[in-house]
């Protein structure tokens, strides 16, 4: 542990007294454990340190964060931290990113930019700073972000920001800076620079032209006073304008935030903005987590899938962390329901349920967030990658894959008295755990989405007969859900699948019509074949998941007795061996529990 930085961040804690409390202990490993903390490869220093929105109060205390001199990310953002800019991070050399927004900073930014030679992204935005934008600012040649909105600052842009050659987006707007505009800053959108210019040098009348005839008589009073008239409702809006900047800095709220870069977050357009400052990401108590919208909104992406309740994205955040993030379409339930049911699924701490981390909820925009599997859903495993180097699912994991999953479901129907709803059981949504048990994820979000009822969907299979409507999902309906994800384990059939010719099958009428036929042995994947002494509880496993998909809701087991029937089945291959039938040592045979 790297003991001097440990310091320095438990004196950090001691003086400024956060309202969310911190995991920070002097026991305790600070690059394993502390939230907000990021440490280097040996851990031997800290690299980042993120704690936005945690309620940090008064000044950034002298010889504290200015002592971990290999930090390259700092965000205190959104905090109510004040008193004079911390002058003291002059000596953090590395620093990359400086997110010190929505805070209560004041006075001159009197600090020589140029220390900060590896600066690519710098907001100060939403505080109280004045004085002049510092000419220094333009030696800060891999900057490529920079917001200094909604602050006090005076003068004029200088021309040397021009610069800035690295430079993608910037944000001056609600200062009380004057014009002329640099020609510079117009490759930027008008909302970077909203305010500047609108001095009077703009409404001065043009020059007359020297052919003009001067005004005589009563034409020279009529002219005065349409002069002071001009003149008096000039003034007028000006005073409009002004006052509107105030309430606007006032009121935090960032106009025209673009978050989106290119690269950014998503390859539609996401064009998401903060339109209140309190709009920010909620991280569930115990989070390890600790970066903020801004930095997922610019963390590269990749597409990982649509569903039915929106897209999932993958995010890498720049110290590397990838985080699922699932943006949700048509949600229903306002700001106050959706937060409620998002309490209620982030409260859920087990290990056979997919932890949500954090979520965010605006008018336009959803998300949560999740951590990232990158070994890929149930569903990936077994119907991924058929070719020649397909590495078979072995009957262990897929025993492993229904007991946690059993287990996981089971949990959330304990939750909310007993009456929370998973809603979307099915193989993509069942991930390993460490232990290679199975982690069910995507949980109770019909309770959020409008009415959803497409006419053929992924879903579709797995959908318990009575759902005619995803929102009429029940405990039972689960049960049938869960028994289709038992078929598909053995079967290695997807729930709707085509036959080579083109016909539709349906998982659960197939199987009912081979068992009826007694051709029983027909029903089990081929790659199950290899393995010898489990046919008895493939049978048992069958007889288990037909039980679950019955027509009749009212027929169907409860979940808490599936774990039951499901584990005593498990338990009881424990002790037999199960290596392939042919040479134990075939690498494609994948028993590595
Ligand atoms: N935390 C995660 N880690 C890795 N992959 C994930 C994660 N969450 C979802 N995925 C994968 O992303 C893809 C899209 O997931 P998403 O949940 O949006 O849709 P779906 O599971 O196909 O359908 P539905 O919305 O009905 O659940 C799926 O392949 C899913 O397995």
């Amino acid at each position: 542990d790297p003991s001097q930085d440990k310091r320095a961040l438990l004196e950090f804690l001691t003086i400024t007294r956060p309202t969310r409390s911190l995991n920070w202990n002097e026991t305790t490993p600070l690059c394993k454990n502390w939230t907000g903390v990021t440490c280097n490869r040996n851990e031997s220093r800290i690299i980042a340190l993120r704690l936005p929105a945690i309620g940090l109060n008064g000044q950034i205390p002298p010889n504290t964060i200015s002592r971990l001199s290999a930090l390259r990310v700092l965000s205190l953002r959104s905090n109510r931290l004040s008193g004079p800019f911390p002058m003291g991070l002059a000596g953090l050399k590395d620093l990359g990113f400086l997110y010190l927004e929505d805070n209560d900073f004041s006075g001159p930014l009197l600090l020589d930019f140029f220390v900060w030679k590896k600066l690519v992204s710098l907001n100060l935005s939403n505080n109280r700073f004045n004085g002049t934008v510092p000419v220094s600012l333009s030696g800060l040649k891999r900057l490529q972000s920079l917001n200094l909105a909604n602050n006090s600052l005076s003068g004029v842009v200088p021309d040397e920001l021009s610069g800035l050659s690295s430079l993608k987006e910037i944000d001056l707007s609600n200062n009380n800076l004057h014009g002329p505009l640099p020609s510079w800053l117009r490759r930027f959108p008008t909302s970077s620079y909203q305010g500047i210019g609108d001095d009077v040098t703009h409404f001065q009348p043009p020059p007359e032209p020297p052919t003009r005839k001067k005004p005589k008589g009563v034409t020279k009073t009529v002219f005065l006073l349409i002069v002071i008239s001009v003149s008096i409702l000039l003034l007028a809006v000006l005073a409009f304008v002004f006052a509107l900047c105030y309430l606007r800095r006032k009121l935090t709220i960032v106009k025209d935030h673009k978050l989106q870069k290119k690269g950014g977050m998503s390859p539609e357009k996401f064009d998401s903005r903060m339109e209140e400052a309190n709009n920010r990401l909620s991280f569930f108590e115990g989070c390890s987590y600790s970066f903020d919208l801004e930095d997922l909104l610019r963390a590269s992406a990749e597409i990982l899938g649509k569903g039915t309740f929106g897209t999932t994205y993958k995010a890498v955040l720049e110290d590397a962390t990838s985080v699922a993030v699932k943006r949700l379409k048509d949600v229903a339930a306002g700001k106050r329901d959706f937060e409620q049911q998002m309490e209620i699924i982030g409260g859920i701490k087990h290990e056979n349920v997919v932890e949500l981390k954090a979520y965010y909820y605006s008018k336009d925009e959803k998300l949560m967030v999740y951590d990232y599997f990158s070994s890929g859903s149930v569903a990936s495993l077994l119907h991924g990658n058929r070719g020649e180097n397909r590495v078979p699912l072995d009957w262990e994991t897929r025993m492993k894959i229904a007991i946690g999953a059993a287990k996981g479901i089971a949990r959330i129907h304990k939750e909310n008295n007993g009456k929370l709803v998973h809603g979307n059981i099915k193989s993509s949504n069942i991930f390993l755990n460490s232990e290679r048990y199975g982690c069910v994820s995507d949980l109770g979000l019909t309770a959020v989405m409008s009415a959803l009822a497409p006419p053929i969907s992924r879903q579709a299979g797995y959908r318990a007969p009575e759902v005619t409507d995803t929102r009429k999902s029940s405990q039972l309906s689960d049960v049938y859900s869960f028994g289709v994800v038992l078929l598909e384990l053995l079967t290695g059939k997807s729930p709707i699948h085509t036959t080579a010719g083109d016909e539709i099958i349906h998982l659960v009428r197939w199987v009912h019509s081979v068992v009826r036929e007694e051709w029983t042995a027909e029903v089990f994947d081929v790659e199950l074949l290899r393995y010898t002494n489990i046919e008895e509880e493939m049978v048992e496993m069958l007889q288990i998941a037909m039980s679950c998909v019955v027509k009749a809701p009212d027929q169907r087991p409860k979940m808490s007795d599936l774990v039951r029937l499901v584990e005593s089945v498990g338990n009881r291959r424990a002790s037999l061996e199960t290596k392939p039938e042919k040479e134990a040592s075939e690498t494609s045979t994948p028993s590595e529990t």
